[in-house]
């Protein structure tokens, strides 16, 4: 797409979600989008000012909101919502009853939702007179997001969604052609690694990657690991503590109105890749599977890939987690919303759930909106013990996918083991 923010026209390759006919390989226009049960909707708070504020979710019933962030001077935060709900700001210091400064409800295609004590509208001057106020430092994040709010206005126009992420770059990815639901790829020999010393000589491990959903970009790798590995896992498990499970920005990503301690339940720990040799064989294989290779999943020399702006590890530590009867974590996002102090606008990319058993009773990863022609419902994958799903959280233009909306539905009976492997773009810092 073309845009222009007033400094001469610019090209961004923006992300048209395609006609849901072709996730079928047919014809667009042939089949139509079904309307999703689950109405879930992101939204993205910006603070455009010098104070810090807080945001609340408005219960609507009179009574105080409930807190969901604290955003410091031109600072954003988010939360999975559903349309219709509403949210407002005040002062850090007024609480859920100080006076209001600005209000806002829950309307698609609009994501990202601003308080601005900045820009006067309609009168440049004024707003003129309360940026020269700000420090130099606030007066850039001022222009930033201004360019920002700009650039999205073309970005709507055009992608029919709203760019949760300050966009700078475009990004590329080579995901080859596996758009069709039900089609798969078999990866070649030899992609899947199994330590030297842990094979036999020519022996591979083949995985064949499947598509479940193409927006989001949902795939299953059935036996991603063996079942000694698995038990290796679990054995590893024993002796560890296991924690309550956090959502990755605290209240901010919880889903609206309800408390960490209600969306995530589940308990969990973390796994170390220099730990364990079958641990380090999991994260060369999945870096397999992402096509990317293996050194990104770890920290790197210096002289390792000079090209990279940083050597840092992409992915984070496994994270094993425990769901008893009755556990689950409701509807979220796995992305979680940057600071705009950070230029690199970091985020996770990619997960990969790998479950460690089966047979339990609920337990299933929902994706609640995925596009589709067929159902209503969710898209629901089942644990099976070695199995892994690979979801990506951004979309191929860099913006988040408000569509990897997903759940894990609570356990009825039994319990369920799973390690998420989280990975981010290349700009993790
Ligand atoms: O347990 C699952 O199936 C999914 C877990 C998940 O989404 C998470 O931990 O972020
Ligand atoms: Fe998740």
């Amino acid at each position: 797409m073309e845009f222009d923010l007033g400094y001469g026209p610019q090209e961004y390759r923006a992300y048209v979600t395609p006609d849901v006919s072709t996730f079928y390989g047919e014809d667009a226009g042939s089949r139509h989008r079904t309307t999703p049960k689950h109405r879930g909707w992101a939204a993205k708070f910006v603070n455009v000012s010098a104070r810090r504020v807080r945001v609340y979710w408005d219960p609507k019933n009179g009574r105080p909101g409930n807190p969901m962030s604290l955003m410091g001077p031109f600072e954003s935060s988010g939360t999975a919502s559903f349309p219709g709900h509403r949210f407002y700001v005040t002062d850090e210091d007024g609480g859920a009853d100080g006076e209001v400064l600005a209000s806002f409800e829950i309307d698609p295609p609009t994501s990202v939702y601003y308080y601005d004590g900045i820009t006067v509208e309609g009168d440049a001057e004024a707003t003129e007179r309360n940026v020269a106020r700000l420090s130099p430092e606030h007066q850039g994040y001022y222009r930033a997001i201004v360019d920002s709010r700009r650039f999205n206005e073309y970005y709507r126009e055009f992608a029919g969604r709203e760019e949760t992420h300050f966009l700078e770059v475009p990004r590329e990815e080579d995901l080859g052609k596996i758009d069709v639901v039900g089609s798969a790829r078999k990866l070649k020999d030899g992609d899947a690694r199994l330590l030297p010393e842990y094979r036999d000589r020519g022996q591979y491990l083949n995985m064949t990657l499947r598509v479940l959903s193409c927006s989001p970009r949902v795939f299953e790798v059935v036996d991603f690991l063996s079942r000694a590995e698995v038990d290796h896992i679990m054995y590893l498990t024993t002796g560890m503590t296991l924690h309550r499970s956090t959502t990755a920005g605290g209240s901010a990503d919880a889903s609206a109105g309800r408390k960490d301690s209600e969306t995530r339940t589940s308990l969990n720990t973390w796994v170390y890749r220099e730990n364990d040799a079958v641990i380090d064989t999991v994260y060369r294989r999945a870096a397999d599977l992402l096509r990317i290779d293996e050194a990104m999943l770890r920290p790197r020399s210096a002289d390792e890939f000079p090209d990279m702006d940083n050597t840092r590890s992409m992915a984070e530590a496994l994270q094993l987690v425990h769901y008893d009867v009755g556990q689950e974590y409701t509807a979220h996002h796995d992305f979680g919303y940057s600071r705009i102090h950070n230029k690199d606008q970091p985020a996770r990319f990619a997960t990969l759930l790998l479950y460690l058993n089966e047979g339990m009773e609920g337990g299933a990863t929902q994706f609640p909106r995925w596009i589709n022609a067929e159902t209503s419902e969710a898209l629901s994958v089942e644990p099976e013990v070695g199995k892994a799903v690979l979801f990506y959280s951004q979309l191929p233009d860099g913006n988040m996918d408000d569509f990897s909306h997903h759940a894990a539905m609570p356990v009825r009976k039994g319990e369920k083991w799973l390690m998420n492997l989280w990975v981010w773009d290349p700009k993790y810092g």
